[in-house]
Parts: structure tokens; C-alpha cells; sequence
């Protein structure tokens, strides 16, 4: 192995990069899983492996280092850092993470930050890596970044890092959510990993594992049937997620957030009433189990736009019928996610089905497709980010849902829904797929935009992965 970082060419490559990084492991690197193949899989690579990073002075790790190999030819390799749970308040991005592109086997040539960075903060994440040595090793490349970075953090008394402090259950913060996952979940997932073992073949030494391509495909339905997993509607998936106990749990924890005094943003520009994760301090445990829930699940549901799921914007909601404690309802709109995980967390409610037409860029768009009342607490959709939904009316009790946008970096970097083809609605649109009359007319624009325009201009880039 050479003394200079060179992008892994295959699999073989990128176990020795690993071990070479495991050898002189820095204090912040904890802990690295093995090479993945992230996407276009069937291409046979690129292959990546993620590599938490923690901070030494903060209980859990706070960033994810990304190795990617570059067998796939259109394929740079690449050293992607993300700074989700890292930079202050203000600094991190829409896509929370800065790209380093290597070019050549051994130079460091130049590195390029993510399109999806504001001007602004441009500026600042500019600053980590200005005057970086061309040719480093890459531990050294990676401990000059975390030096900078450390600089800029926000202080630990910083709210959003506070509640951690103090939490109810631990549990939900300090390890992953996967000992909450409904037994029939659990087997779907298992049933996904299987795969078969298929020579790569950039290198065909190495043998990697075939993800499935689309569940239904790949999937006996009688399977999916008794795992209760059921498309309620095309791109509409419906399934139990979380066991009794995790929503249990979770909805003390949120009692307890609200006590506290600690502030959150409203979860999104439509839903007034509910909280951002982030903000409890819980970023990571959605982004584990992002990682080691939802990928996979899109990954078979949604191939292609589902394949690399990498940020998260993750919030609860609440309904209740009595005005000033809960939104009543929620105007059809699209997400801006590239796919969305939506779960009742309870308590018990009437009415507040959700409502689901058709995907943004399809003809169908306005036409209404199906109403769906989650079965209870534990029950969970999966659906694309640009299938349009709203939420009836609540008549009795109060439903919460726990909500994760799941966005994907490499689709929106492609030109995300941008790419797809745009048909002409047809057909006569369905009321209930169109903004409510009696919105205010700010409300009415605001579901207007987001619902006709195709674009995400309903919906406010505040919060970010
Ligand atoms: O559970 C609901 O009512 C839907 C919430 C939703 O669509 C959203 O927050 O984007
Ligand atoms: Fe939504």
C-alpha cells in the first residue's frame, strides 16, 4: 500500500484503504463497517464503506466519512464527508456534506463542494479546506479537516446539542432504534440482505451481494402478504414498523422535550404543530436508522431514486380537533424528500386518513388514488417524496406521527425530479388533490405552488439533513 491516498479501484482496494485507516486510526474514527455497494449496483459498483466519526468531547460520533471506489467508469472516486451532525447552526447545508474528488491515483488534486451549499455558507465550509496539501495521506488529509471543524462547531451548551443531556429514555438516543423494529419488519429486511452472492465485475475477484431490485419483482407477494406488507396504492407502500413499546416511548420522550422548555421549529412549512428531531438531539438515531432501515426498503420499493438515501429531515406531527393544539389538517402537497417514511406514533384519533393521488409528473397527479387510515400506532407508509398527500380532517382524540424525508444527494445532483419525464395532467382533477377552498390565501397559495408547479416552491428549504 502507498504512502498517498489512492482512490480504492475495487473491492479488494477499498478493504485495504479501510485497513490501512484502521491501522493509524485517528481518535475520531471509530468504528467501519465493511464496503457496500451503495447504488447503480448492478453495474457492479462503485462500492463504498461508511466510517462514523465522533468527536471526542461529544457523547456519540457526529459525521460519517465515505469511502467509494471508482470501478463504475462514469464514477469518480471520492472522499465524501458529511458534516450533518457537525457544523453549527447555520453552516452545515442542504446537503450537509463536502465532496472531495480525487483525481489520478495520487494526487489530492482539488476538491469541490456540494451544489446544493447557499452562497454563504459556501464561504465558510471553503475555509476547512483551503490550502490543503495536494498529496496527503489520507489521515492526515482527514485529521487537518477535523481540526477545522472542531474550530467552527457550535459549543456543546448549544440547544440543539442540550436536551441530549438530559433525555428520558436513553435508549432512543444512545443506540440504534433497530431492538424496536416490528418482528415482520424485522424478516422483510432480513429477506432483503439475502441477495445473492455475484462475482464483481470491475475486479471478478471479489464476489459481492445482489440487493434486490424491486421488491415485488424479486419478493413472492404470498411473502409480502404475511409480513403484511400491502401497496395500498401504486408507490404506496403500507406496513407495520415500530413495535408498541418504541411509540410508547416516544411519545413520553416528546412530552418530556415539550416540558423542558426547549424550543423547535415547526416541522415543516405546512404542519404548524410538532418538532424537529434534530432539535431533540436525535439526528443520529434517524440517520442509523435511515441507514439500516429505509435504504434498504426504498432501495427495493423505489429503485433507482431510493438507491442512495443520504440526508434527512425527520420531524413529528401532531392532530387534534381542538383549534391551538394541534393542526386539523394538512392541504395536498408533495415532500421535499426523495422519499418519505411516515408513522403513526398514536394515540388514538378519528378521521385524519391520509389522502393519496397521484405522483407530481404523472397524469395523475389531481386524481384521487386512496384514503388510508393507519391501523394503529406502529403502522407505517413509504412513499415517494413527490407523490402528492394530504391529511382529512381530525374529528376525535389526537394522532401524532413520527415523519423522516429521506433526500438523496446523487439524485439531486443529477437534476433530481428534473429528470423525469413531465406528462400533462389528464382527466378531471379531484378536489381533495387540490388545495382546500377554505384555506387563508396565503395556505392556498402555498398548497397551490406546491402541488401544481412540480416544483418544491410550496415548501420552505429551511430545515436541512
Ligand atoms: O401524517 C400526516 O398527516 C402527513 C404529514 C405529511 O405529509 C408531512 O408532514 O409531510
Ligand atoms: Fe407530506
Amino acid at each position: 500500500a502507498g504512502k498517498f491516498y489512492r482512490p480504492p479501484s475495487c473491492y479488494h482496494c477499498l478493504q485495504e484503504e479501510v485497513r490501512e485507516l484502521l491501522a493509524t486510526a485517528p481518535a475520531y474514527l471509530l468504528h467501519v463497517d465493511s464496503p457496500r455497494r451503495p447504488w447503480n449496483s448492478f453495474r457492479g459498483g462503485p462500492w463504498s464503506s461508511d466510517e462514523p466519526i465522533s468527536c471526542l468531547q461529544r457523547p456519540r460520533s457526529l459525521g460519517r466519512l465515505r469511502l467509494a471506489d471508482c470501478t463504475a467508469p462514469t464514477v469518480r472516486p471520492e472522499l465524501l464527508i458529511d458534516l450533518t451532525f457537525l457544523l453549527p447552526r447555520g453552516l452545515y447545508s442542504e446537503a450537509g456534506k463536502i465532496r472531495l474528488h480525487f483525481f489520478g491515483s495520487r494526487s489530492f488534486a482539488r476538491w469541490l463542494l456540494s451544489p446544493m451549499v447557499l452562497p454563504k455558507q459556501e464561504e465558510m465550509l471553503s475555509s476547512i479546506l483551503e490550502g490543503l496539501p495536494g498529496q496527503q495521506a489520507l489521515s492526515a488529509v482527514l485529521s487537518t479537516i477535523w481540526d477545522r471543524l472542531a474550530d467552527l462547531s457550535a459549543p456543546p451548551e448549544h440547544q440543539r446539542l442540550a436536551y441530549w443531556q438530559r433525555p428520558l429514555h436513553q435508549v432512543l438516543f444512545a443506540s440504534s432504534w433497530l431492538s424496536f423494529l416490528d418482528p415482520r419488519l424485522r424478516l422483510l429486511l432480513a429477506r432483503l440482505s439475502q441477495g445473492s452472492e455475484t462475482p464483481h465485475p470491475a475486479c471478478s475477484r471479489c464476489r459481492g451481494r445482489e440487493v434486490s431490485k424491486h421488491v415485488t419483482a424479486d419478493m413472492p407477494r404470498r411473502l409480502l402478504r404475511r409480513l403484511h406488507v400491502e401497496e395500498i396504492s401504486k408507490n404506496v407502500y403500507a406496513f407495520p414498523a415500530m413495535t408498541a413499546d418504541f411509540c410508547r416511548i416516544f411519545l413520553e420522550e416528546l412530552t418530556s422535550f415539550y416540558a423542558s422548555g426547549l424550543k423547535s421549529a415547526r416541522p415543516n412549512s405546512m404542519n404548524r404543530y410538532g418538532a424537529v428531531l434534530e432539535e431533540m438531539g436525535l439526528a443520529l438515531a434517524v440517520a442509523d436508522f435511515q441507514r439500516q432501515v429505509l435504504l434498504p426498503l426504498a432501495r427495493a420499493f423505489f429503485p433507482s431514486i431510493g438507491d442512495e438515501l443520504d440526508g434527512h429531515h425527520a420531524f413529528v406531527v401532531h392532530y387534534r380537533p381542538e383549534a391551538g393544539r394541534g393542526d386539523q389538517d394538512l392541504p395536498p402537497h408533495r415532500d421535499d424528500s426523495e422519499v418519505t417514511f411516515n408513522m403513526a406514533l398514536g394515540r388514538s384519533w378519528q378521521g385524519c386518513r391520509l389522502i393519496f393521488c397521484g405522483l407530481m409528473q404523472e397524469p395523475d397527479a389531481h386524481q384521487h388514488q386512496i384514503s388510508y387510515d393507519f391501523p394503529g400506532a406502529g403502522w407505517a407508509v413509504l412513499h415517494l417524496g413527490r407523490q402528492v398527500h394530504a391529511a382529512e380532517n381530525i374529528l376525535r382524540g389526537e394522532r401524532t406521527n413520527l415523519v423522516i424525508w429521506s433526500r438523496s444527494w446523487v439524485w439531486r445532483v443529477a437534476g433530481g425530479d428534473g429528470q423525469l419525464t413531465t406528462w400533462p395532467h389528464a382527466g378531471p382533477s379531484d378536489p381533495r388533490c387540490l388545495p382546500a377552498r377554505r384555506r387563508s390565501p396565503a395556505q392556498r397559495r402555498m398548497a397551490t405552488n406546491s402541488v401544481l408547479s412540480g416544483t418544491m416552491a410550496g415548501i420552505v428549504h429551511r430545515k436541512v439533513i
